[in-house]
């Protein structure tokens, strides 16, 4: 059984964060772990508030695994401020830790900051060299790559800007463009492109930690990057389809797995 560490925040009403991570971990069948790092308030409507656990009790949590148990991915998604970015990256450097998938998260779809302005700086230069892929949104990566990502030619060079800060492989996810939902991946030589079909929903809350952390899944089971990208983004694309409302706000995505292959375009540099 392959095993799977998220270290992130916790979300109340269980469509993003640590409760997606886990229903994730569990749909892709290895077994899940998880580092709380922060606690939100937080439904349908948006995130009413945010407590971050004290650094000495991530560190605990984090050695406590490491200590203990062979991790075979890592996913990082909410770390709200440069201490507890540093913390987690001086660890997941001392234990070697493989396979590791950065969310970077910033701000949720309802517009509350998961991350302090004054941190991204702390993000770029601790997490970015240490990761194995690092999968913003158009949002996330217009800060990290100071642009304003447009159109795909657009993403091709943000990937690229992102790649020479050290992420060995960058996916940007474009989600939040128009027309279909499309992500570029570039790994230091070429670019791919994941095409999804658009879906029509309200209800997308989750879609960007599930699907890091299908692709952490993926990675743990020995699948090379393009291949668990591929699945993985064929995992969120069935999420989305069967998403559905569970208040009056943004309702998650639900966590079906059945692989139909999906598009991949390569295009050399
Ligand atoms: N309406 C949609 N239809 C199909 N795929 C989508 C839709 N919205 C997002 N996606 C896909 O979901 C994944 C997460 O993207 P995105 O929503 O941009 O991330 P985040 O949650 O971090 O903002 C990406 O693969 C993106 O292409
Ligand atoms: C605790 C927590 N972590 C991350 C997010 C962001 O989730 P994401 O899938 O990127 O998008 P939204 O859920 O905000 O739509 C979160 N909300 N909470």
């Amino acid at each position: 059984m392959k095993k799977v560490l998220t270290i992130a925040g916790s979300d109340s009403c269980g469509g993003a964060g640590i409760q997606a991570d886990l229903k994730t971990f569990s749909a892709h069948l290895v077994y899940g772990m998880s580092i709380i790092t922060s606690v939100t308030a937080q439904n349908t409507q948006g995130v009413i508030d945010a407590y971050d656990l004290p650094v000495e009790v991530i560190e605990k949590q984090i050695r406590a695994i490491f200590n203990d148990i062979n991790v075979d991915a890592v996913k990082i998604g909410m770390l709200s401020n440069s201490r507890i970015i540093s913390t987690v990256a001086d660890l997941l450097k001392f234990y070697r830790a493989k396979n590791i998938v950065l969310d970077p998260v910033m701000i949720s779809k309802s517009g509350f900051k998961l991350l302090k302005d004054d941190a991204i700086s702390s993000l770029i230069s601790n997490l970015i060299p240490i990761c194995t892929i690092i999968t913003p949104n158009i949002h996330e990566a217009n800060l990290i790559a100071q642009m304003d990502i447009k159109n795909i030619d657009d993403m091709k060079k943000a990937c690229r800007i992102i790649n020479d800060l050290g992420a060995r492989y960058v996916l940007i996810k474009g989600g939040h463009l128009n027309d279909d939902a499309i992500d570029v991946l570039f790994d230091g030589k070429g670019y791919y492109q994941f095409k999804g079909n658009r879906i029509k929903t309200k209800n997308t809350h989750g879609t960007g930690c599930t699907l890091s952390s299908a692709i952490a899944a993926n990675l743990a089971k020995g699948f090379d990057i393009v291949e668990s990208i591929s699945k993985s983004k064929n995992y969120i694309q069935n999420a989305i389809e069967n998403s559905f409302s569970i208040g009056l706000g943004v309702g998650p995505v639900d966590h079906f797995y059945e692989f139909r292959g999906v598009e991949v375009i390569k295009y050399e540099r």
